[in-house]
């Protein structure tokens, strides 16, 4: 792999501040064409118990430091990131397979974390409360909650590490991060920058390895771990949700959703293919929050299916790192499977395939942009997250009938509304039983604002002043006369 900085390219485990090798290797391999890109460390549960050590270890004298202190070390992170955006946006395209052009903008999304949370981070007050008894005086501080776990996912390995870890570290707590198998290399990387930034021997560690249950056994288990967060599936949320329990830790959960996107007739139709495409075709679709069901009204449906069937046969798939590439390969070959077997189901079911519907022969994890109409609720592609490149129209004529349909799932994260009525935009978005909902735009995600899922979806928010509270504790001081 070639890189302006080959220093990034890091194969150990970081742990206490220093590069350690584990007692065996993994591969990480290109999901474009299978080639290797390098052994990485496959750490142990050993190897996370260790990196908990460090991270205890860590924590008074972290905690200690100012929030000037904090922010400033913060800061020269988030530096080092932007100055090296362009070599670690190919090291996520090669490890990931999403576009560079994608990859570069997670790069800066990831970064924002840590500059907005090093900023935030000043601005943490505690209150003076007014008494219940003249001999008393009241207040509250908030401290750091201790030291936070973290498992991050494969489908944004930069983003979900920051917007986790900045929050944290901003807030005084010392953390030990577990990136997904499939995608190390982007984390280590991470690991090597906050290592020149300064951030002090142990505050920050990456244990990666192929031994999930194992090393998440230690992240949910350690008693001396006081915060678990995640982001995945519901399936496997639920399970860490039940190992955390033993100990009563804190946990902030992302997890699995089956989004909406609601088009009605007086929407414009440009704005709403717009959306849609951005939303269902970003990352392959392997996105938590991409369209999952799409709703349009009968008056408009064939002229939106016809635009999004232009616009869908228009894209360009390939490598990531080649020029004007708009989608690459799925993230291995299960998930290529899983939703051809989806698509398969609907078509079975009565659904019409209108474009797309196999695999590719790019590669052995490339998926076609698949267009279904005919959709029903009752199939598999609408209740279960395909977490793919499939578009999948149902047909809807009545307001309150399709928020309904909307709201029918266990899932929670996010929603789109299309409309040009702001009275009905008002009124549906609020109806919507989701935590994030997008009115006439497929792109919200963003620093300033709490990112997070009602229901199944998950708990807790990350990003904005809310995903600052979810690393402190608040402490009532009640001081008698
Ligand atoms: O898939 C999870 C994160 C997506 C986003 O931050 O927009």
């Amino acid at each position: 792999m070639k890189l302006a900085n080959p220093d990034l390219l890091k194969f150990q485990n970081y742990i206490d501040g220093t590069w350690r090798a584990a007692a065996r290797t993994m591969a990480v391999c290109d999901p474009a064409n299978g080639e290797l890109l390098g052994n990485v460390a496959d750490g142990s549960a050993a190897d996370a118990e260790t990196a908990v050590t460090a991270a205890t270890a860590a924590l008074p004298e972290w905690r200690r430091r100012t929030a000037a202190e904090r922010a400033a070390t913060l800061k020269r992170w988030y530096q080092l990131i932007v100055e090296n955006s362009g070599d670690l946006a190919r090291i996520l395209t090669l490890e990931q397979g999403k576009p560079l052009a994608e990859a570069q903008g997670e790069i800066l999304y990831g970064a924002s974390f840590i500059e907005w949370f090093a900023e935030e981070c000043r601005r943490v007050y505690g209150q003076t409360i007014p008494t219940h008894n003249p001999a008393m005086r009241l207040s509250t501080i908030r401290q750091p909650v201790g030291v936070v776990s973290c498992i991050t996912p494969w489908n944004f390995p930069n983003a979900m590490i920051t917007r986790k870890a900045a929050p944290a570290l901003a807030a005084g707590c010392t953390v030990v991060i577990k990136p997904a198998q499939e995608t190390p290399l982007s984390a280590l990387a991470l690991g090597q920058l906050a290592h020149e930034a300064g951030l002090p021997k142990g505050t920050i560690n990456v244990v990666t390895g192929s031994d999930a249950a194992g090393i998440g056994r230690v992240l949910t288990q350690d008693p001396r771990v006081a915060k678990f967060t995640f982001t995945g599936s519901t399936a496997v949320g639920k399970l860490l949700m039940a190992q955390c329990a033993s100990t009563v830790k804190k946990m902030s959960m992302e997890l699995g959703g089956n989004a909406p996107f609601i088009v009605f007739d007086d929407a414009d139709m440009d704005t709403a293919v717009k959306a849609c495409m951005a939303t269902k075709f970003r990352n392959a679709g392997q996105v938590c929050v991409a369209t999952n069901r799409i709703y349009v009204h009968q008056a408009v449906h064939d002229e939106f299916v016809e635009k999004l069937r232009t616009e869908m046969a228009a894209l360009k798939i390939g490598h990531g790192t080649e020029a004007g590439i708009n989608m690459g390969p799925m993230i291995f070959r299960r998930a290529v499977e899983r939703v051809w077997e989806l698509v398969q189901d609907a078509v079975a079911s009565g659904a019409n395939l209108e474009i797309g519907g196999e695999p590719l022969p790019n590669g052995e994890n490339y998926f076609a942009p698949t267009l279904l109409t005919g959709v029903s609720d009752d199939m598999r592609i609408a209740t279960e997250e395909n977490f793919g490149p499939i578009a999948a129209v149902q047909q809807f004529t009545d307001e309150t009938d399709v928020i309904r349909r909307a709201n029918a799932t266990p899932y929670g994260l996010a929603a789109y509304v299309m409309s040009e009525n702001i009275r009905r935009a008002n009124r549906v978005v609020e109806a919507l039983e989701y935590g994030m909902v997008a009115c006439n735009t497929g792109v919200f995600s963003t620093t300033v604002a709490p990112f997070g899922g009602n229901k199944e979806s998950g708990l807790g928010r990350e990003g904005g002043v809310e995903g600052m509270a979810e690393f402190y504790e608040t402490k009532y001081c009640c001081f008698g006369t």
